[in-house]
């Protein structure tokens, strides 16, 4: 007997548009294999709400995101408002305020290199061999969320970096949680020599941590982190982190896994998971079918396994993709010198696969 769900579908902006799609097509195939019901809705968010209606997070796409089990998101943002700073309505604010809402304050990345893709990253195979890191980044605090000003001249800025010990503690368990199902160790990252917000980030972890006698806790500072997840990422098991720290260190930490287009992520706390690659709408590549839609479709496979509670399957996608890399398939982004030409594909080519892998 199957289960039914409804999903919300926000594609956003750039190659958010791309990308999703295939996510979405790997949902419904994975629906018709297993006899389940999921029903699809999509909603706008991003440059194109704005474009629409003026709101980047129209009460229409948060209304329905309030009632569906999960949401599968793409990207937002647009080469307009990157260029022009002084523009007060933004597409980046609409995915801000969709975390708020739903209290998705736990966003988890995990970076697991597939065997095939050793060679796609810019690091020495040996270093990256059998690198497995999960990280949690708080997602609904820190500086995206502290209040922010701006003087009469226009020539000073700031914006708060705020945590309460609440939101540190909550986000701290649940990445301990994780790394007893795991190689129970948790590395906390902060920068509590200099900042105030951190050194509360550190009394809070190290208060947790006691409850947690069997997970080995290390604290590094952000600096010193960003540089050993390169020197040696296979030390790494739990990483716990603050919004603005985990948003760099992962997209940093793509690179262990081959590319921003191989990383997935899932956004859980008060309601709803959402579902999203960590990647932006790269107006690079927007519009030009050369988007890595694995980042999607892994989505896609958090989804079935943490909101649905449907392991087989979401393995089965993992599998997929697996099955289709080990086919020699690339996107431009994961392939390299030695890749022949023939199996280097776009967006909807590399899709495709997946699906014929899937069935
Ligand atoms: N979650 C979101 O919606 C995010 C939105 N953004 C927004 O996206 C826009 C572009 O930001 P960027 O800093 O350029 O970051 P980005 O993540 O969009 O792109 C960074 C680089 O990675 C490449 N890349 C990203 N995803 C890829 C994929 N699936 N396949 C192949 N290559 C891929 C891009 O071509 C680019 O060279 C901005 O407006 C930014 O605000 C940025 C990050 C996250
Ligand atoms: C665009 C930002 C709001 C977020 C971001 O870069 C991310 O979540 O990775
Ligand atoms: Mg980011």
């Amino acid at each position: 007997m199957g289960v039914a769900k409804k999903i919300l579908v926000i594609p956003g902006d750039g190659i958010g548009q791309e990308v999703t799609a295939w996510g979405q097509k790997v949902l419904s195939a994975i629906a018709e294999n297993f006899k389940h019901e999921f029903t699809f809705e999509e909603g706008i968010m991003g440059h194109v709400a704005i474009e629409a209606t003026g709101n980047p997070l129209p009460d229409e796409t948060l209304e329905k995101a309030r009632k569906s089990d999960a949401i599968l998101f793409g990207a937002i943002g647009h080469a307009k408002y990157d260029n022009d700073p002084t523009l007060k309505v933004r597409p980046e604010q609409g995915l801000l305020k969709i975390r708020k809402e739903l209290g998705l304050y736990a966003n988890l990345r995990p970076i697991k290199l597939f065997d095939e893709l050793l060679e796609a990253s810019s690091i020495k195979p040996e270093i990256l061999r059998g690198s497995d890191i999960l990280f949690f980044r708080e997602l609904t605090g820190d500086v995206y969320f502290g209040e922010k000003n701006r003087t009469a001249d226009r020539n000073t800025a700031s914006d708060l970096m705020i945590y309460h010990r609440y939101e540190v503690e909550r986000i701290a368990r649940k990445a301990y949680e994780a790394a007893r199902t795991r190689r129970s160790k948790v590395c906390s990252v902060d920068k509590a020599n200099v900042l105030e917000a951190s050194r509360l980030w550190r009394e809070v972890v190290q208060e947790v941590a006691k409850e947690y006698p069997d997970v080995e806790t290390e604290h590094m500072f952000i600096d010193n982190a960003a540089m050993q997840l390169i020197k040696d990422p296979k030390r790494f098991d739990v990483v716990v982190t603050g919004n603005l720290f985990g948003d760099i260190l992962t997209d940093e930490a793509s690179q262990i896994a081959g590319s921003m287009g191989m990383l997935a992520s899932a956004s859980i706390g008060d309601s709803t998971g959402f579902y999203e690659p960590i990647h932006g709408s790269a107006h690079d590549i927007a519009g030009k079918g050369l988007a890595n839609p694995l980042a999607s479709i892994l989505s896609a496979a958090l989804m079935l396994d943490i909101s649905f509670g449907l392991k087989t399957e979401s393995q089965r996608v993992i599998k997929a993709v697996e099955a289709t890399l080990r086919q020699g398939y690339r996107t431009m982004d994961i392939a390299n010198k030695h890749t022949e030409n023939a199996l280097i594909m776009g967006t909807d080519a590399m899709g495709g696969k997946v699906l014929e892998n899937l069935n």
